[in-house]
């Protein structure tokens, strides 16, 4: 049996490939999609790489226009989702791409991204331990940030095995443009982003504290740069190992942490992670590596904000919350070159 399935945001960068992993999921039905200053146009004058999907008409992001389906997506601006998803009776099932309902501690979430809190939801990574089960049976799932999934699950398996200590992490992290949303656009011109590397949100990217809530991180100090590609994340993790460790250790933890995982794959040693390698894709690569100096632990991490850091997690969820396989509809190769 198929299930029917809506987006509101379906004009942005998250809804777009929400719309193309939907149109070639096999168990899923478009019912509603919506925009807000684009609703009442096509898919074909927002979305032109949507070709099966052209002649679609994005209704207005209403709770009326979404209330038919039996899951609706939500890819809105942050502070946007709670007032709708109230809205929504209860056995529509709901999977929020934004913040709103990701951070269970109302101070967090006033200090990284202020205004009301939504409430928190179960959140919406299965390859944190125990997280499948209460995906599968949760009606409303808070799925990851872009960056958050990238090193969450670098850092993860270091903090479970107890081989990386849980203070002093450091992040360096470069993402594409297309992370910033569409209306970043103004700021965000080509002949503007090509040929240069930034830091922005130095020392205060809203995603810090959604990662020490998923892995118990003490302390962690992360540095975004925005990078001259449209999609991709690169993460590089650092950190302390509780004792003198080896490569093949930390490497072994994260082998055995992502043995079962469809999406997870870690490099052959010496190989490192690419963004490009995961355009387009759900996956997720990692290599970890022991710096010769300092004897610290460095995993690296790359996926497709887009895709497994976004719309691609999403419909991993929504897979599991409708009791589909979880790979159903989702790439794991990516595109190249
Ligand atoms: N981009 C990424 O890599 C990732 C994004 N996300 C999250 O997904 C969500 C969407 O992101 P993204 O697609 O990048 O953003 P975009 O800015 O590209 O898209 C935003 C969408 O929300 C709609 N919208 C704008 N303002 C309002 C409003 N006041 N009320 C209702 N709808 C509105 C827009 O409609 P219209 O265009 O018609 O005005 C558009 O469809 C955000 O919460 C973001 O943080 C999560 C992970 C990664
Ligand atoms: C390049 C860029 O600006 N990226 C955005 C990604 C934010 C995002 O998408 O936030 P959520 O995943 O929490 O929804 C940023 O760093 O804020």
């Amino acid at each position: 049996m198929g299930f029917r399935v809506a987006v509101a945001g379906a004009s942005g960068y998250a809804g777009g490939e929400l719309l193309r992993l939907l149109a070639g999921h096999p168990q899923f039905e478009l019912a509603a999609i919506t925009g807000h200053g684009t609703a009442g146009s096509t898919v074909a004058e927002v979305h032109p790489h949507l070709v099966t999907l052209a002649d679609r008409v994005l209704a207005p992001t209403t709770a009326a226009s979404l209330s038919g389906a039996d899951l609706v997506f939500l890819a809105l601006p942050h502070g946007q989702s709670g007032a709708l998803a109230a809205q929504l009776p209860a056995h529509v099932k709901v999977v929020d791409l934004g913040a709103d309902h990701r951070l269970t501690d109302p101070a967090q979430w006033a200090a990284y991204y202020g205004g009301e809190h939504a409430g928190a939801w179960t959140y919406g990574l299965p390859e944190l331990p125990g997280q499948r089960g209460l995906i599968s049976a949760a009606e409303r799932v808070a799925a990851t940030g872009c960056y958050a999934a990238t090193i969450i699950l670098a850092l993860d398996p270091l903090l479970a095995s107890g081989i990386a200590s849980p203070d002093d992490i450091v992040v360096v992290a470069a993402s594409g443009t297309s992370g910033a949303g569409t209306n970043a656009k103004k700021h965000l011109l080509g002949s503007e982003v090509m040929g240069d590397l930034t830091g922005y949100k130095v020392g205060a990217h809203q995603h810090v504290p959604e990662i020490k809530q998923a892995t118990g991180a003490r302390s962690l100090s992360m540095t975004p740069i925005l990078a001259p590609m449209p999609r991709g994340i690169l993460a590089t993790v650092t950190a302390k190992p509780m004792h003198r460790v080896t490569e093949d250790e930390v490497r072994d933890v994260l082998i055995a942490a992502y043995a079962e995982e469809p999406f997870v794959f870690v490099q052959k040693k010496g190989q490192q992670p690419h963004t490009a390698a995961t355009y387009g894709s759900n996956a997720v690569h990692l290599q970890a590596v022991v710096d010769l100096d300092s004897g610290r632990i460095i995993v690296t991490s790359a996926l497709d904000n887009l895709g497994k850091g976004a719309a691609g997690q999403a419909v991993q969820c929504a897979n599991l919350m409708l009791g589909l396989p979880e790979t159903t509809g989702l790439p794991i190769n990516g595109v190249a070159p």
